[in-house]
């Protein structure tokens, strides 16, 4: 079983606008979408969907913590929240015409008791898989993390900012940079392929299993033990990018859990990308036909290491 770690959860709000954002300008529209959202809960919703054991943690308070739980509970994913004093956070995700812009709050204060109960709900979970998705809110800091990573016997995998991969300290299962933060996380500028390669292959080094890092329109680039694979992304229309790195890291999550190799997991991330981010916001997109690999997705081995 995957159990998802949100420590800073949100209501994803979506609003579309078919004009340029002016200041001092009222813009108006009709078309809003809310979700429940933040990293970890993403990936519980698109694992579940794929067919694997899910379950989503994390904090959650106030009237957008009661709207996230209905969420994931209408789209039948299994929720063991810690409750919190405040609220949880709303971000906004505004899709102009003169492009995406995304508004984060930084969510509401967690005291240690909080994070203390997090941990053993974590522990009476006991998952086999453990992710820790999204910022931290807060209040909670960097150690935190490592001390779910280390409280059990799960493999842990993380999707947080660059400067944090590269100061945590427990052993992990697969980190999920892209491209902005495998530059913080390594230091290195990154304009070409091989800027990107080379980096991804110091953060493996450093200790993570895997190294899967989402690079947008260049699609994805998995760093093993073993070798460096590459795969583009999907020729598909984009309505907005939210969620695709949640997406990239789910399908390769899902993928292993269903027993297959590294290539099909990579493609496997690709795919549920491409269809995430074919739908507003973080919503679950029909994701038929990603487990049996309808769409070939050609994956190239860069090196072998
Ligand atoms: O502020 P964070 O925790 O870094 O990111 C939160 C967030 O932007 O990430 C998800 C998409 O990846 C959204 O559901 C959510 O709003």
């Amino acid at each position: 079983m995957i159990l998802t770690v949100t420590p800073n959860p949100a209501v994803d709000h979506t609003i579309h606008f078919d004009e340029p954002l002016e200041t001092g300008v009222v813009h108006r529209t009709d078309d809003a979408v809310f979700t429940a959202g933040g990293k970890g809960i993403n990936v519980a919703k698109y694992v579940s969907a794929l067919d694997v054991d899910a379950a989503a943690t994390g904090f959650l308070g106030g009237h957008f913590g009661k709207f996230v739980r209905d969420r994931l509970d209408a789209d039948g994913v299994s929720a063991d929240f810690v409750a919190i004093d405040d609220d949880t956070r709303l971000n906004t995700t505004v899709l102009a015409e003169d492009g995406e812009y995304k508004l984060n709050h930084n969510g509401p204060q967690i005291r240690a008791a909080h994070v203390d109960e997090l941990v053993e709900t974590v522990q009476a979970n006991d998952p086999d898989t453990l992710l820790v998705g999204g910022s931290l809110p807060p209040g909670m800091s960097l150690s935190a993390v490592d001390r779910l990573a280390r409280a059990g016997n799960w493999r842990t995998a993380v999707d947080m900012g660059g400067e944090s991969l590269s100061d945590l300290e427990a052993d992990y299962f697969v980190c999920k940079p892209n491209r902005s933060e495998l530059a913080a996380a390594t230091g290195r500028t990154i304009e070409t392929d091989e800027d990107a390669v080379a980096a991804a292959e110091e953060l493996q080094n450093r200790g993570f299993e895997y190294v899967l890092a989402s690079l947008g329109a260049d699609g994805a680039l998995l760093v093993t033990d073993d070798e460096v694979l590459s795969a583009p992304a999907a020729d598909v229309e984009v309505v907005d990018t939210v969620g695709a790195g949640d997406a990239i890291l789910s399908g390769f999550i899902a993928a292993r859990e269903h027993g297959l190799d590294d290539a099909d997991a990579l493609r496997m991330g690709i795919l549920t990308a491409a269809r995430v981010v074919s739908v507003a916001g973080t919503r679950v997109p029909d994701l038929d036909g990603v487990l049996t690999n309808e769409t070939r997705i050609e994956v190239t081995t860069v090196r072998r290491r």
